[in-house]
């Protein structure tokens, strides 16, 4: 469903060195026997989650859509709470399309984006999906209050219940409160995935579903990626072969990962990536640095740095094979901006040989060893699989850099002064 491609890297032959040391790590994931493998509950979750979960999400975007009329879902959430629907939704629908239905808010806590929301609000009939696992988190919990009151004053106390959804701990967590004081529909975040794993749960999948996504298809790609990923033989793991040449690119002392897409809606999925292995791998003061860039549009800002800057990174190329016929230049008689001689060719050809320019010129011409991970669909199997086959290999990587790649204490600290600054009482 996937393809990987090291021929750019330039440490294809060393992969298979690192065999042993796989065949450990892979033990460690099966056994459960690593660091943080009490979060290891999204290795089995596509296996685990029941059709009555799975119809009832569907059944509750059913109701909204249909007895409340409601075209328009607010989502609230931040990191794993809101990356992971957004990624998919970009990815699937298109991310000019994707505004449409679904809008998240709860990422910033800037007042303009805020009055922004509401403008967009305005005349849709809308809903609310809170996701946070607990509920404490100061963006999202803010947002909540904020649009809650605005719902309020808009559809009346009586009509909330069924306009609100909550996606939350099982126990834990301040929702929790809310669900029980009002009775709002609540599903439920598994106590043994992560954040940055949560997109295959309810969490990704409600504002998914709600965007017309098929969450089923979606779950069957991650199986798919389950049974090519369970055995830890270099040869045929492909993701496990990543997480290798990633960490033989780090001990060459290269300090930051790229990563690079060429299509405006999978700019979302370098976000999600960027939170995946970065909170996984960040600590101990270890780790690649995950950054994103979105070609062409950066080839004319950091594609200067990329190609003459300082040699402290590697780009992993995330690249759809995908040509549309649809569209093409067209031929016009003046030819006053001399592009006849493209005539015929479609956009996504035009594409392709930007891609191959990029990596003559990156790899031979700049030396940065460059991984290419390609796909033929953006359709949801291949998001399942991709997602899973990140999801294996940031363990592995996280497990050779001899880290728990399931928690981030760093980002407490921040949480800490900032309460702090806000004189929190409680
Ligand atoms: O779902 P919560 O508890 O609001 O947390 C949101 C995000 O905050 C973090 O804990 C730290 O940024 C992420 O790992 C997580 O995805």
């Amino acid at each position: 469903m996937i393809k990987l491609n090291l021929k750019n890297s330039k440490i294809e032959k060393k992969i298979y060195s690192y065999q042993s040391k796989v065949n450990t790590i892979h033990q460690m994931i099966i056994n459960r026997t690593g660091q943080g493998n009490e979060m290891l509950d999204w290795y089995n979750w596509a296996k685990t989650i029941t059709n009555t979960e799975i119809n009832a999400i569907n059944f509750k975007i059913k109701n909204l859509k249909t007895i409340n009329k409601v075209d328009t879902l607010l989502v609230l959430g931040i990191g794993g709470s809101y990356l992971g629907a957004k990624t998919g939704i970009d990815f699937i629908n298109g991310s000019l399309r994707a505004n449409n239905k679904v809008i998240f808010a709860g990422i910033n806590l800037s007042s303009n984006y805020y009055k922004q929301i509401e403008e967009k609000l305005k005349n849709k009939n809308w809903a609310i999906c809170v996701i946070s696992k607990s509920g404490k988190t100061i963006e999202p919990a803010i947002a909540f209050r904020y649009f809650r009151n605005l719902l309020e004053k808009k559809i009346g106390k009586a009509k909330m219940k069924d306009f609100i959804v909550v996606i939350t701990d099982r126990k834990k967590g301040l929702l929790n409160n809310f669900v029980e004081k009002y009775n709002y529909q609540k599903f439920i975040i598994p106590d043994g995935i992560g954040g940055r794993f949560s997109g295959i749960t309810s969490v990704g999948l409600f504002p998914m579903a709600f965007a017309g996504i098929n969450i089923k298809e979606l779950l069957e790609g991650i199986k798919l990626a389950m049974d090519d990923f369970k055995n830890s033989n270099l040869k045929e793991n492909i993701a496990y072969q990543y997480a290798v040449a990633r960490n033989i690119l780090y001990k060459k002392r290269l300090t930051s990962e790229i990563f690079v897409t060429y299509n405006e809606d999978f700019i979302m999925l370098g976000e999600w990536l960027k939170q995946l292995f970065g909170e996984s791998e960040g600590k101990e003061g270890k780790g690649l640095f995950p950054n994103s860039v979105n070609y062409t549009r950066d080839l004319h800002s950091l594609g200067q740095f990329i190609q003459e800057g300082k040699r402290t990174f590697f780009e992993t190329t995330i690249w759809q094979e995908y040509e549309d016929q649809d569209v093409k230049i067209t031929k016009e008689d003046l030819d006053l901006d001399q592009l006849n001689y493209l005539e015929g060719k479609t956009i996504d050809y035009i594409n392709k040989q930007v891609l191959k320019g990029v990596l003559k010129a990156h790899t031979r011409d700049g030396n940065i060893a460059n991984i290419i991970i390609s796909f033929n669909k953006n359709d949801e199997k291949t998001l399942g699989y991709l997602w899973y086959f990140f999801f294996i290999a940031v363990t592995c990587s996280g497990y050779l850099l001899k880290i728990n790649p399931f928690n981030q204490p760093g980002v407490e600290i921040y949480k800490k002064h900032l309460l702090e600054n806000l004189k929190f009482k409680k």
